[in-house]
């Protein structure tokens, strides 16, 4: 491939300094043009030099500015859509599309993109009138079984700690307000996670609650599109962890529940001793009775 002829302030894609199996190109704005090298700022700040030799070619203005839905790259290549996820992330854009699939950045930090305004807003909208998000799903799911009077199914995956479990909930809350009358059924769909949780959740070393256990939720809607009821199937679940967890894990979150909040009588009348005496608690330092994780 030719190469580009560079002017200051370009964008351009370069090879890595290290070819191995997770290097991919770097992107960077063109800041110094030497003979047989220029410097660019990398997308985390830092200035290199690039050899003209690793210099592939200048960016497509959609991966410059990034873009809302991915389906919009004019390079599209791995390291685009690797380099357009960072991108967003860094503005807080946990959120993007790739076409009809929504792909989403744990953020480990709580954004104020879930309140009861947002979920308005998102109400009866067609995804590319607002930033992608996790409540335009559940809005497109639920117009779609209305208009169409189909099932709809939403397959939520990624590895663990990615954020499966919050993105449920997120949608269940969607739906929930959504369906409209605020009934009993909706507030019981959402106050099952507790205590399903607590019998199929653990800490592990990714994740502080980490589902143990693979869902199927069934939300039955009536024909006027409110909540009916609610069907929760569990599968494969971690039995193991009951007897033994790897080093820095925990056993299953009820159990520290039962023995750090029931009271000495209660204890009794179940014949549950102290913690101490329990061999499936046995890596000691794990066992922090007043924390979830
Ligand atoms: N949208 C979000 N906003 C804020 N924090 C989040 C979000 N999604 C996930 N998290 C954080 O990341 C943690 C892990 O997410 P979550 O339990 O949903 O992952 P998971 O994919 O279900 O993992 P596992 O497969 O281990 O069960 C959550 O406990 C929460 O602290």
């Amino acid at each position: 491939m030719e190469k580009p002829k560079l002017i200051l302030g370009d964008y351009i894609w370069a090879q890595p300094f290290t070819i191995g199996e997770f290097d991919i190109p770097i992107g960077g704005k063109v800041v110094a043009i030497e003979s047989s090298r220029v410097k660019i700022v990398d997308d985390d700040g830092n200035e290199v030099y690039i050899s003209n030799q690793q210099v592939l070619k200048t960016m497509h203005i959609s991966s410059i500015n990034g873009v809302d839905d991915m389906i919009n790259l004019g390079d599209l290549q791995e390291y685009a859509i690797l380099r357009n996820l960072h991108k967003r992330y860094r503005e807080k854009k946990i959120y993007t599309y790739t076409g009809t699939m929504l792909i989403a950045i744990n953020p480990y930090e709580l954004l104020p993109i879930y309140t009861n305004a947002i979920i308005t807003q998102y109400r009866n909208k067609k995804f590319e009138e607002l930033h992608p998000h996790i409540f335009a799903i559940g809005d497109n799911s639920y117009n779609d079984m209305i208009t169409t009077k189909q099932s709809q199914c939403i397959v939520i995956s990624g590895e663990s700690g990615a954020g499966k479990t919050e993105s449920t909930k997120l949608i269940l809350q969607y739906l929930a307000s959504t369906s409209g009358q605020h009934s009993w059924i909706e507030q019981q769909i959402l106050e099952a996670n507790p205590i399903l949780e607590a019998f199929g959740n653990a800490k592990t070393v990714r994740n502080d609650n980490s589902s143990r256990f693979g869902k199927y939720i069934d939300v039955h809607f009536n024909k006027g599109g409110y909540i009916e009821g609610a069907r929760i199937e569990q599968y494969l679940l971690e039995k193991s962890r009951v007897v033994s967890q790897n080093n820095g894990e925990r056993n299953y979150h009820i159990f520290y529940s039962m023995l750090s909040g029931m009271s000495k009588d209660e204890k009794k009348r179940l014949d549950l001793q102290d913690a101490d005496s329990y061999t499936f608690f046995k890596w000691r330092k794990n066992f922090d009775l007043s924390r979830k994780g």
